[in-house]
């Protein structure tokens, strides 16, 4: 079977509650792809996770945008993958570029949340990117790699994990990579787990791109043999995220 498309919203640290309201209302109104050919997931900051799934269309999905380490308790702030499966929250986005950037998130401390996610029954959108630093001195791959072993070495089962790749110089910056930079990161990340991993894995596993996907770049991307769906961040907060999802026809056609 092939790999389903995949559009994730991640809504970050954004939103009232009128506003929410209304996101939720236009994608409940919206004529999007079925759910045969693309699953789609919203990612609300976690206070407003219990309305979003209240009121949302059943066929689309929540995701949390982080959740703790390990098993919660005296962790001040955090909010545990516990609570996440108790309030029937399907999917975490881990190692978002924001987190391990400003946050000083390591690959290690990725690799054990990806880990104890999925051990208590989430699924995960595990994000890897270089700076343009790194692209810049030609270490792309290096790092993305290195992001991903740290995950491998502490996972078996794959079958609950979409990797999004999201360059940090093309996130928020309107700075897309092109097609051809998308679909090259992509296949080198599907070779590195072919012979890292498994080839079933390889080829089984979705790898999504993030970085300022819009309406406009979109169709384009999602042409790309390698680039299984989008984890989308300004443009899911309006309209345009419609036209995102529906861009998963591009495979179908
Ligand atoms: O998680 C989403 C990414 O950080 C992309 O954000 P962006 O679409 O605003 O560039």
């Amino acid at each position: 079977m092939g790999r389903k498309f995949f559009v994730g919203g991640n809504w970050k640290c954004n939103g009232t509650t009128d506003q929410v309201d209304k996101i939720v209302k236009t994608l409940n109104e919206a004529q999007i792809a079925s759910p045969d050919v693309v699953e789609v997931v919203v990612s609300p900051p976690y206070v407003f996770i219990p309305m979003v799934k209240s009121k949302l269309r059943p066929e689309i999905q929540v995701a949390a945008q982080n959740c703790w380490v390990k098993k919660g308790g005296a962790f001040t702030g955090e909010v545990s993958a516990e609570m996440l499966v108790n309030l029937g929250v399907p999917w975490v986005i881990l190692g978002h570029s924001e987190r391990r950037g400003l946050l000083a998130e390591s690959n290690e401390f990725v690799g054990d949340k990806v880990a104890y996610a999925l051990s208590q029954g989430l699924k995960v959108i595990a994000c890897v990117g270089e700076t343009l630093e790194q692209r810049e001195a030609g270490s792309t791959m290096d790092v993305v790699a290195a992001q991903t072993k740290a995950i491998a070495e502490r996972i078996k089962d794959w079958s609950n994990v979409v990797i999004a790749y999201e360059p940090v110089w093309a996130i928020g910056t309107g700075k897309v990579a092109t097609p051809a930079q998308a679909q090259e990161v992509h296949v080198s990340l599907r070779d590195w787990l072919k012979t890292n991993v498994s080839p079933e894995v390889a080829e089984s596993t979705r790898i999504i791109y993030g970085g300022s996907v819009t309406a406009a770049n979109c169709k384009e991307l999602a042409g790309q043999p390698d680039v299984d769906g989008f984890l989308v961040g300004g443009a899911s907060l309006k309209p345009e995220f419609i036209d995102i999802i529906n861009s998963a026809t591009v495979k179908s056609a």
